[in-house]
């Protein structure tokens, strides 16, 4: 090997933290590493550090990693400093290293004798295709028509449940002993008839693996456990065989994977060193248990302790701004880091306070835009939520600025966006064979192959669309007339409204509700429903924002701007000056110059979930720490420009409401952060007349107390316009008078202990126009609007949720607003 990494080279390339850490090689080792700081350089340098200086064989090195890419990565970098090739057969995730050990084991007829099992070393591993089709089969006779794609899906989840968790069983001397969840336990474990029932069921889907010779996922991990825990002796051959072992990442180890890291650590010589951030732990959702870092310690003897603290990636800033964040955390004494950077202080982190969310996307891109194209590839963006990437592609397209979104669909792309869009596409055009076909039996409404197949017949023998073919298979009076006759009776109602002008919006609710979509996708799959929902609310949104800026234009023309929208997105694909959008959990271990952090809104982030409301008090905190981890990992991700948005006004599930700024904005020490716009006017009222707190409540009812009042003076010294409407940008009071932002941040500051949460839907704050009641909007009334700010009413028409409002704007513009949502504020 050309290169070798001895004392003296670690001291060149590392720092003295992460030397040490580097150098010390015997015995267990916590390596406590801050955002930022080397962990991944560090554990490379030890990896080359033991395989050149300490002359230990590769292939007795077991290195574990979070993802595949980061195994390729490090050999990579491991054989670009030994100048070499090194065969570390042994680095890869849990799955990978898994699947390696069955290999070799199942290929041992002794092995496989005493275990028992049918399943032998040419094992499939099934995907989730296979694993349905599967569960269907043994869930049929069992579920009979129950079974449907909800009991299937919840069915895998249980699985998979049981797959990834142990359980205590107390032992009579006292104590405990950790055991696997196999399908013997889990049925031992089952105290209710359901429990016992899929118990059943999860025995059965082992039993037909096992004879189809196949594994699934999550069996990687387990069957390694079970094999090893049986096999006392050839764990012990593993144990001795690896030398060493690395684990990164180890904040978001589960404890099946943990119990796995027991039996391939050698005991007596304890040579482990495990690698993680106890603040970058945002998995507890699929399982990571927080606690294992943070009980390394008790786990081994004589742990060596190391914190790497200093950050290399961030400004100075961003470093401290992020740290008070993260320090509002509960974390054991010895887990508590200081985080610092050596770089300048650098720009302040950017609070942008926005009057409204359609602001929030136009100041990102614009702000993208002027930065300038180099840019563009070091720039993220980053959302707690899918749905929130609406509006941010459209602002990005506007200004023509390419993206990408990293890991996940575009908003337009969406399966459920692309059904309702179905919908649509065919009010416009009933002769849209393609929408036609895509929603006809979606949601099901027993519209069958049979049925499809003849409507083509028909609509081919009369040169028809399959949408003129209905009435003549309607009287046929097939198994799926009644179907056909709902589905038709509803189209016909939407296409009524369509004639009748009604608002787009308004006529994309009522797709919604009356084909009963949003219930299909609760059956199709719980766990995403809420999710995909949002995103169908903001697809109202899309159409309420179409309707506002093009008062002339209607369906056809919303359905042409986003055939046109999704076309260039296609285009600049292959573009190399993307911008990146993603969630943030997606970002994890990257890095960017620039990143902005969309919808810092008490409600969104930290996002508060309806099932929040039946946790409990220590659920909910642990659910609130592991949000603000996230958003500690989002800001940590900025080398040198932070900006986090909040808009002080959303389109939320059917209505425009408030949003507190969220609890991490309070957080951030305010000597880091410079204040810029503003999100409310300076009335007391809201725009739709509402106190400031109304519209969210805490748990159990506790509402915020004043505020909006209070926290102005904290974000303070706002420069923006009071009444224009327009979001102005002006340095707010951090930036430019730092004690008096401190003073007030130690007199004002309101520390909120319980989460909000965001009133449900139905009695949302709106001012809606009623026929039967005195009408506070009359002709001459004076109103503001958020974006295109003051006008007097000119005219009303229509009632109930079709009433229009036609305002005279002081830009001279005429503009006929749909009241519903459009959030006025009557100034006389
Ligand atoms: N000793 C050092 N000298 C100079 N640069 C360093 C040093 N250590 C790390 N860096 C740089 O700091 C940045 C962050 O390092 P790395 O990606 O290893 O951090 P990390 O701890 O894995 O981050 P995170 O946990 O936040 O994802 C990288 O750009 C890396 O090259």
């Amino acid at each position: 090997m050309a290169s070798v990494v001895d004392l003296a080279r670690l001291q060149r390339e590392l720092n003295q933290e992460q030397v040490a850490a580097a150098a010390k090689t015997e015995g267990p080792a916590l390596i406590l590493a801050g955002a930022g700081s080397g962990k991944t350089r560090t554990i490379t340098y030890k990896i080359a550090h033991l395989i050149s200086a300490k002359n230990v064989d590769p292939r007795r090195i077991l290195a574990v990693t979070f993802t595949n890419k980061a195994a390729r990565e490090m050999k990579t970098r491991i054989q670009q400093i030994l100048e070499g090739r090194v065969n570390l057969e042994w680095m890869g995730t849990f799955h990978s290293i898994c699947v390696r050990i069955l290999r070799l084991c199942l290929a041992n007829d002794r092995i496989l004798q005493v275990l028992g099992w049918k399943i032998n070393k040419n094992f499939s591993i099934y995907d989730d295709d296979d694993q349905r089709k599967m569960l269907k089969e043994i869930m049929k006779p069992i579920f009979g028509d129950d079974l449907d794609a909800k009991a299937l899906k919840q069915a895998r989840s249980i699985i998979s449940k049981y797959k990834n968790s142990v359980v205590k069983e107390p032992l009579p001397a006292g104590g405990y002993r950790i055991v696997l969840q196999t399908p013997t336990v889990a049925l031992e474990h089952a105290a209710f008839p359901d429990q016992e029932k899929m118990a059943g069921v999860y025995r059965d889907y082992q039993a037909k693996l096992a004879e189809a010779n196949a594994m699934d996922f999550d069996d990687l991990l387990l069957n390694t456990v079970e094999l090893l825990q049986k096999l006392p002796q050839v764990a012990a051959q593993f144990a001795n065989r690896f030398l060493y072992v690395v684990v990164d990442e180890y904040q978001d180890t589960n404890d099946v994977q943990y119990e796995l890291l027991k039996l391939l650590i050698d005991r007596t010589k304890q040579n482990v060193t495990v690698v993680g951030d106890d603040d970058q732990s945002i998995y507890g959702w699929r399982g990571a248990n927080i606690d294992i870092i943070r009980n390394f310690s008790r786990d081994f003897d004589h742990v060596t302790f190391f914190k790497l603290e200093r950050n290399y990636r961030s400004s100075a800033n961003i470093v401290k701004g992020a740290g008070s964040v993260i320090a509002h955390n509960e974390r054991p004494e010895e887990m508590k880091k200081n985080v610092y950077s050596a770089e300048p202080a650098g720009d302040p982190i950017h609070v942008v306070n926005v009057l409204a969310d359609t602001f929030e996307s136009e100041q990102i891109a614009k702000r993208i835009f002027e930065a300038g194209k180099e840019q563009y590839a070091k720039t993220a963006i980053f959302y707690r939520t899918n749905a929130q990437s609406r509006a941010i592609e459209k602002a990005l397209n506007d200004l023509r600025i390419p993206c990408v979104i990293f890991g996940g669909t575009r908003f337009w792309d969406r399966k459920e966006i692309r059904d309702i869009l179905a919908y649509m596409r065919l009010l416009a055009n009933p002769k849209d064979d393609a929408a036609f076909l895509r929603i006809v039996n979606t949601p099901p409404r027993g519209i069958g192959n049979g049925t499809l197949d003849a409507l083509r017949l028909s609509a081919e023998a009369n040169n028809s669309s399959l949408w003129e073919a209905i009435p003549t298979e309607i009287e046929k009076g097939g198994r799926s007339a009644k179907g056909l006759e709902n589905f038709k009776n509803v189209v016909e109602l939407w296409l009524a409204m369509l004639q009748n002008k009604e608002a787009l919006p308004i006529i994309a609710e009522h797709v919604i509700r009356d084909s009963f979509y949003k219930e299909f996708l609760k059956k199709e799959d719980e766990s995403t429903a809420e999710e995909r929902e949002r995103n169908l609310d903001e697809m109202v949104n899309a159409f309420r924002e179409f309707e506002e800026e093009n008062p002339d234009k209607g369906l056809d023309e919303f359905l042409q701007e986003i055939s046109l929208l999704t076309d260039a997105d296609k285009k600049v694909e292959s573009a190399e000056t993307r911008v990146t959008l993603m969630t943030i959990h997606m970002a994890k271990g990257l890095e960017f110059e620039t990143v902005h952090i969309a919808g810092c809104d008490e409600g969104i982030f930290p996002l508060i979930r309806e099932s929040s409301m039946t946790e409990t008090p220590d659920e909910r905190k642990k659910q609130a720490e592991e949000e603000r981890r996230l958003f500690y990992v989002g800001c940590t991700r900025a080398k040198r420009k932070l900006y986090l948005y909040h808009a002080g006004r959303r389109f939320w599930q059917g209505s425009l409401r408030r949003f507190p700024p969220s609890r991490f904005l309070e957080e951030i020490d305010p000597m880091t952060v410079s204040v810029e716009g503003k999100c409310d006017d300076d009335s007391e009222q809201s725009f739709t007349g509402e106190p400031w707190n109304q519209g969210f409540s805490g748990f159990g009812g506790r509402q915020r107390p004043g505020f909006g009042n209070r926290l102005r003076p904290q974000y303070g010294a706002y420069r923006g316009p009071s009444s224009s409407g327009s979001s102005s940008i002006s340095r707010g009071s951090y930036g430019r008078n730092p004690e008096r932002a401190t003073g007030l941040h130690k007199t004002e500051r309101i520390v909120y202990k319980n989460p909000q949460v965001v009133e449900k839907v139905e009695k949302g704050p709106r001012l809606v126009y009623d026929e039967n009641c005195d009408n506070p909007l009359h002709k001459g009334v004076r109103v503001q609007h958020l974006k295109f700010g003051r006008g007097v009413v000119i005219g009303i028409s229509g009632a109930g949720e079709n009433a229009r409002v036609e305002v005279r704007f002081s830009d001279g513009n005429v503009r006929k607003l749909i009241l519903k949502y459009a959030g006025l504020q009557i100034l006389d």
